[in-house]
């Protein structure tokens, strides 16, 4: 057994707590190896930002879950090697699907944890959601928890359509299942095509818009919940210039549409303290790495590629914290 607070982890609370009142969200990035890991410490420290650190299922399968929390453990001293006095940097399991996942993240030094039960019927997700709600707080780790669920591929479950979020739930979820935060689904999806052109208008230069985030559901249930952290899902923006540059050098990359920076601003502004990015940073490697490989084909030295996408992915973030979430400068 491992606890988050001897790795020099903290949890969600604290921050959550101060990005409500300040009107701005905590970012939290997904990743898979040394590289993301130390674009998002650089960018964070950079910036004086708290941030978290996110585990999906594929990076577990990917990279290992005990790698991935050694090098969360890394990032806080690596933070203050690169200046940081006093990091904060969450360790949080993303889309957890089952308690067993989430006590053994528990137990190895998670700081936070999501259960996402919304693919279950109601009173299920509850009973799942209490579960581990109840293993963690014993050991001061915040959960995060859903209702409604994204359009598009999560774990394995494909859901065609969104199903928002119903405001008459959330006062019931929270107060049964006691979780620190509530994802919620208001028009977001996870990947790189949130919406099909068909589902777009265009602008006087023909540049595609998407269908505004429904901000009146948000809204009502900021009404029910007043002052609770909500979590955004699926929020990358897929820069449009990524995407060329990734067609430029042989991608194919078809109808790639994100959601626009400036809904996120708004989001962040209201009770949505964090919000969840990993297609952007993915493209901002892909882009980075065919540049190379295009421009340079004799190189073969992985630092020679994998250093140009990790700095890419640094400055994607450092524009993030600083111009669209807001926790710049917000360290306690
Ligand atoms: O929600 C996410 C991870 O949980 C990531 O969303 P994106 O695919 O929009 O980056
Ligand atoms: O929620 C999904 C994240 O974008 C991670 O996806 P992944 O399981 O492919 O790593
Ligand atoms: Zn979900
Ligand atoms: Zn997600």
């Amino acid at each position: 057994m491992v606890n988050y607070k001897d790795l020099g982890l903290v949890n969600t609370k604290d921050m959550f707590k101060r990005a409500i009142a300040g009107k701005y969200a905590i970012a939290a990035f997904n990743f898979n190896n040394l590289e993301q890991m130390q674009a998002i410490v650089q960018a964070a420290v950079e910036t004086k930002s708290p941030v978290i650190l996110q585990v999906s299922s594929g990076a577990r399968k990917y990279a290992n879950q005990t790698l991935l929390r050694y090098l969360a453990q890394g990032a806080v001293e690596y933070a203050k090697e690169l200046g940081c006095e006093k990091p904060e940097i969450v360790l949080h399991l993303d889309h957890g699907d089952s308690f067993e996942l989430c006590k053994s993240c528990i137990d190895m030094g998670f700081s936070s944890v999501m259960i996402d039960g919304s693919h279950f019927p109601y009173e299920e997700n509850i009973a799942l959601t209490k579960k581990v709600v109840e293993y963690a707080h014993q050991f001061d780790v915040t959960v995060e928890g859903e209702l409604g669920v994204l359009a598009g591929v999560e774990d394995d479950v494909v859901a065609e359509h969104h199903t928002y979020t119903q405001p008459s739930e959330v006062v019931d979820f929270v107060t049964r299942t006691g979780v620190d935060s509530l994802a919620i689904s208001i028009g977001t999806s996870h990947g790189a095509n949130k919406f099909t052109p068909a589902q777009c208008t265009r602008d006087e230069n023909g540049i595609l818009i998407p269908p505004p985030l429904r901000f009146d559901i948000l809204e009502e249930i900021e009404k029910e919940i007043p002052g609770f952290p909500i979590v955004l899902h699926g929020s990358s923006s897929v820069p449009q210039d990524l995407v060329a540059q990734i067609n430029q050098y042989g991608g194919k990359l078809v109808d790639s549409i994100g959601i626009p920076e400036e809904q996120l601003r708004k989001a962040a502004s209201s009770a949505v303290c964090k919000i969840n990015i990993d297609s952007d940073g993915r493209l901002a490697m892909t882009a980075a790495v065919r540049k190379v490989f295009a421009e340079s084909p004799a190189e073969f030295d992985p630092r020679k590629y994998l250093g140009p996408a990790r700095d890419s992915l640094k400055a994607l973030y450092k524009k993030k914290l600083e111009n669209v979430l807001g926790s710049a400068g917000k360290l306690a």
